[in-house]
């Protein structure tokens, strides 16, 4: 399929970044998992890393593949964080959570010294907010924070999976919210933020530094001051 083979091709690209003695930072989600199958194979063959997982699906899969794993209370330095997002705009802003994992991402994301997004091409959008934007939030009174959230002009759509709700690694609930189109990113995680009960958000406002972009033969890679245009 063509998405999965852009996806293939912008993780393959990405773990070029990887260096021997590196701590990195393993995202989640699909094209994570391309990710970690080209990892797994260099670590067999020789390449001495370490991986901090940001999700249990990942850390499972980590595993499978002989990759080392630690976690944060084991090092004092991420030095490279790979993740996949469900949309990217041209100021590198970023929404995800699509997974559900948005939370331990955003951790070892925020604290990698380069982040690298990887994704194919139909993720970018020139604004954010077709996809639903992913907040995290207590179980404990989530309908009142839900409607809240709503007041910012979005439906909030508990999260379920397989007729379940969908449970966080933490044990929280994820609320989808359709805003459409959110113009000012920054803003909107602010105010989500300041919402008792959002645990937190799926907005990961300039924090990538570098953007892999699977495309139908290469992988496009963008690096930009982040107050550039990217496309
Ligand atoms: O944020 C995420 C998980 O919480 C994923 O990175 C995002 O959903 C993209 O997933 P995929 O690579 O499967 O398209």
């Amino acid at each position: 399929m063509k998405q999965d083979q852009q996806k293939k091709l912008a993780a393959e690209e990405a773990v070029k970044w990887i260096k021997d003695g590196m701590v990195v930072g393993l995202g989640s989600g699909s094209t994570v998992n391309w990710m970690l199958e080209k990892l797994g194979e260099k670590v067999q063959q020789g390449l001495q890393i370490t991986g901090i997982p940001s999700s249990k699906k990942t850390e499972r899969l980590a595993k499978q593949l002989g990759i080392p794993l630690t976690d944060s209370s084991s090092v004092s330095r991420i030095d490279i964080a790979i993740d996949g997002a469900d949309e990217v705009d041209r100021q590198f802003n970023l929404i995800k959570g699509g997974g559900g994992s948005l939370v331990r991402e955003k951790i070892v994301d925020a604290h990698a010294t380069e982040f690298i997004v990887i994704v194919d091409e139909s993720k970018l959008v020139s604004t954010l907010g077709k996809f639903p934007l992913p907040v995290e939030v207590l179980p404990f009174g989530w309908e009142l924070t839900a409607r809240t959230i709503a007041e910012l002009g979005c439906e909030p759509k508990i999260r379920e999976r397989n007729g379940e709700r969908f449970i966080s690694d933490n044990g929280n609930y994820i609320l989808d919210c359709q805003f459409n189109s959110i113009q000012n990113p920054q803003q909107l995680h602010e105010q989500l933020k300041q919402m008792t009960g959002v645990v937190e958000t799926g907005l990961f406002v300039q924090m990538a530094d570098r953007i892999i972009i699977g495309k139908e033969q290469t992988a496009e890679e963008i690096v930009a001051s982040k107050d550039e245009s990217i496309v």
